[in-house]
């Protein structure tokens, strides 16, 4: 669906060359939301406004829906553009504009008569929930009300892929959720692909099947979120994935503990308990449960346990080998012996 080939993007200053995006290879699939994340100034946004070229690439390829953007004369990547729809972290409205005419402008751009822009209009303003707000003006709406007609503007042209520009950035944790339900609703019910850069690992764990994290430019690493979370191969992966999956157990707790301490992953509360209990059953070890949580994954659960294990050696380890061979992962986190 959207394929990136070694892309780069490079910005003349006056200090001399910053590389903004550093041969980039991705591919992004059909009616998947791909999550791309990283720190300030690691090239997300970079790469994603090369993805509709709102930035020329200095060189590589992008090629949506086979079409390759890169070598599209100006009025065929203006046709093609608006295929392609974007939201953005303040929105971007036209204040002395009203909802309906923010929207309708992306309408009249693609060359919409009056009762075909209405009639879209009226439909979008429904899909996100804004049929009050027609009349109103961007300055009497809140950040989620206006980041719906940004969503709504966006989908105007009935496009094939939204990019999203740190979307949930300005917005409270609780609008930040209605509007990722509102995501991954369009997602679902439109088949739109969507890209999404962030800095939040919350979103991502939230509404993406896919990420890359990126560093310095690059991506560093690529994958299913879900597997990410289990088994990150990245440094930089594994701290994103651990503001998530942080656990502090106390040191002194850690310190005094005589066995060993493992983490097991495992996929949803039940099977983990029944593989913990079941062990303790079967070997002659003693089990002190120091932790316990279930993280959901775009809505598939991800169990994590900290155990601490004590009894005879041996027996600690065989309980270890049969706990890891029932659940996604195990990582011995101490080990007093
Ligand atoms: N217009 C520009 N001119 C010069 N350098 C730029 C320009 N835009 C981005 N850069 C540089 O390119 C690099 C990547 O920046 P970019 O904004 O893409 O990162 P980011 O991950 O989106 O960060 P942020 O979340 O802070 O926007 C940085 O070193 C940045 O200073």
């Amino acid at each position: 669906m959207i394929e990136v080939r070694n892309l780069v993007k490079e910005y003349k200053t006056k200090k001399g060359k910053v590389t903004g995006v550093d041969h980039v290879s991705l591919h992004v699939k059909r009616g998947e939301i791909f999550g791309i994340v990283g720190y300030s100034g690691a090239g997300k946004s970079s790469l994603l406004r090369c993805l509709n070229l709102l930035e020329k690439p200095s060189s590589g390829e992008i090629l949506i829906d086979g079409i390759p953007l890169t070598s599209l004369r100006k009025a065929e990547l203006r046709k093609a553009r608006l295929k392609i729809g974007m939201i953005f972290q303040h929105f971007h409205l036209v204040s002395s504009k009203t909802v309906f005419e923010n929207i309708s402008f992306a309408l009249k751009a693609a060359h919409k008569n009056k009762a075909e822009i209405d009639k879209r209009v009226t439909e979008l303003l429904e899909m996100v929930g804004l049929s009050d707000k027609r009349n109103a003006y961007p300055a009497q709406l809140s950040g989620g009300q206006k980041q719906r007609v940004g969503i709504a503007r966006a989908l105007a042209n009935d496009p094939s892929v939204l990019l999203c520009d740190e979307a949930t950035s300005a917005l409270d944790p609780s609008t930040t959720q209605s509007i990722l339900s509102l995501l991954k609703k369009i997602n679902r019910e439109l088949g739109l692909t969507i890209v999404l850069i962030t800095h939040e690992m919350d979103v991502v764990k939230e509404v993406c099947d896919r990420m890359a994290v990126m560093q310095n430019g690059a991506v560093v690493e690529e994958g299913h979120v879900y597997d990410l979370f289990t088994n990150p191969a990245n440094p930089l992966t594994k701290e994103f994935i651990n503001t998530i999956l942080q656990f502090s157990i106390p040191a002194s707790l850690l310190s005094a503990s005589p066995g060993k301490i493992v983490k097991i992953f495992f996929q949803g509360a039940a099977a983990g308990e029944a593989v913990i209990s079941d062990a303790l059953q079967t070997f002659k070890v003693k089990g002190n449960i120091l932790h316990g949580k279930i993280e959901y994954i775009k809505d598939v659960p991800l169990g994590i346990f900290i155990i601490e294990l004590t009894g005879d050696p041996a027996e600690v380890d065989r309980a270890i080998h049969y706990i890891q061979s029932r659940t996604e992962k195990l990582e011995v986190i101490q080990d007093a012996a």
